[in-house]
């Protein structure tokens, strides 16, 4: 059973959960979401639970709700604050029930970073923060996967100056790493996966014409990895990684900062790319688009990136519990 964060209620992650449960109620993947029943009522028949066991006999005629009552009404388009605590406790309540391994796996609505920040929450978004509740912080990788296209921002949430400062030959050895672990074990890619890595300067630096990182950090990274067998190209330039004969000829593409991978998935798959993070003990799978807060309440949310998300968690997960059982840690 997959669990659904409520995500923010002034967003459209009420309205595209509903829509969801339409499009999968006959035929699953199943999912029960912990958030407050009243806020899903308007878009599909809820059935409050106490226990996930319960929800599979459910899942047909409702939505199963563990339910997680607002402090605040959620009016559409206008997030308040005073709800940021719900947002996060479901997280943490789905984490927990994956951890525990009753859930097969998390799936985020979107949140906004924003109205959930306090003195006790500084993440940037989701990613961190499940790596920090699975106890494995700074371990964590963002994968935004879809049809044609896969790439891992090595970079992520940071300003674009702090991005450059923060790049370097271990943090792309290690993230790489990840990502190899990830296809073979997670998506279940039979052949080594085959990773490339995008250059951070115009023309991947033009032989340091325009930029060293490239020579400095970018090249070293990708001979280690080489070194340690996994199937690497790269640095490649940026502007032409992204073409259908490119896409071709790598299972992944590791991105030195947020906008270089991002920008090319959304404008490619947005309507059928999953945000995935790799490197934690739980599968979790968000869709990937955020809050979309302009037009939240109006009914025109497309469900169909957290319909991805719903059915890439359930493979996911599939995939691992096979991996586990043939080769157990
Ligand atoms: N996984 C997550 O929790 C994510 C959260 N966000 C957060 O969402 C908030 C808004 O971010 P934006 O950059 O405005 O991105 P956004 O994805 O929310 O919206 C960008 C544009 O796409 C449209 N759009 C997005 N999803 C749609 C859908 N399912 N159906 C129809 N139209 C859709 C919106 O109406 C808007 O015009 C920010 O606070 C951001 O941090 C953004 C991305 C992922
Ligand atoms: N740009 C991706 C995004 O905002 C999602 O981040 P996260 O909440 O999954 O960490």
């Amino acid at each position: 059973m997959l669990v659904l964060t409520q995500g923010d209620p002034s967003g459209i992650g009420p309205e595209i959960t509903g829509k969801s449960w339409h499009a999968l109620h006959k035929g699953g993947p199943a999912f029960a979401w912990i958030g407050d029943p009243g806020l899903l009522a308007a878009h599909a028949p809820v059935q409050p639970i106490h226990d996930l066991a319960q929800a599979g006999a459910v899942f047909g005629h409702a939505v199963p709700v563990l339910p997680l009552p607002l402090v605040a009404p959620a009016i559409p388009g206008k997030p308040d604050r005073r709800n940021g605590p719900a947002i996060l406790d479901s997280i943490r309540m789905g984490v927990d029930l994956a951890l525990r391994g009753q859930a097969s796996a998390v799936v985020t609505n979107p949140i906004s970073k924003d109205v959930v920040q306090s003195a006790d929450f500084t993440h940037p978004g989701h990613t961190s923060f499940l790596a920090e509740l699975c106890g494995v912080p700074g371990q964590d990788v963002m994968m935004l996967a879809g049809p044609s296209l896969r790439v891992v921002p090595v970079t992520v949430h940071v300003a674009l100056r702090k991005a450059l400062d923060q790049l370097n030959t271990e943090l792309i050895v290690r993230t790489a790493r990840t990502v190899a672990r990830g296809l073979a074990r997670d998506f279940g890619l039979l052949a080594p996966p085959r990773l490339t890595v995008a250059g951070l300067n115009p023309h991947a630096g033009e032989g340091g014409l325009m930029g060293r990182e490239e020579l400095d950090i970018i090249i070293p990274a990708i001979e280690i990895l080489r070194a340690e067998g996994l199937d690497v190209t790269g640095p490649l330039p940026a502007d032409t990684l992204f073409t259908p004969q490119a896409r071709s000829r790598y299972d992944a593409a590791l991105c030195m900062y947020h906008d270089q991978a991002l920008i090319p998935i959304k404008t490619l798959e947005m309507d059928e790319g999953v945000n995935v993070t790799l490197g934690l003990p739980i599968i979790r799978t968000s869709p990937d688009h955020g809050t979309a807060f302009d037009i939240a309440g109006q009914g025109k949310a497309d469900p169909s990136s957290l319909c991805a998300a719903l059915h890439l968690a359930a493979r996911l997960a599939d995939n691992r519990r096979a991996a586990s059982t043939a080769h157990p840690v």
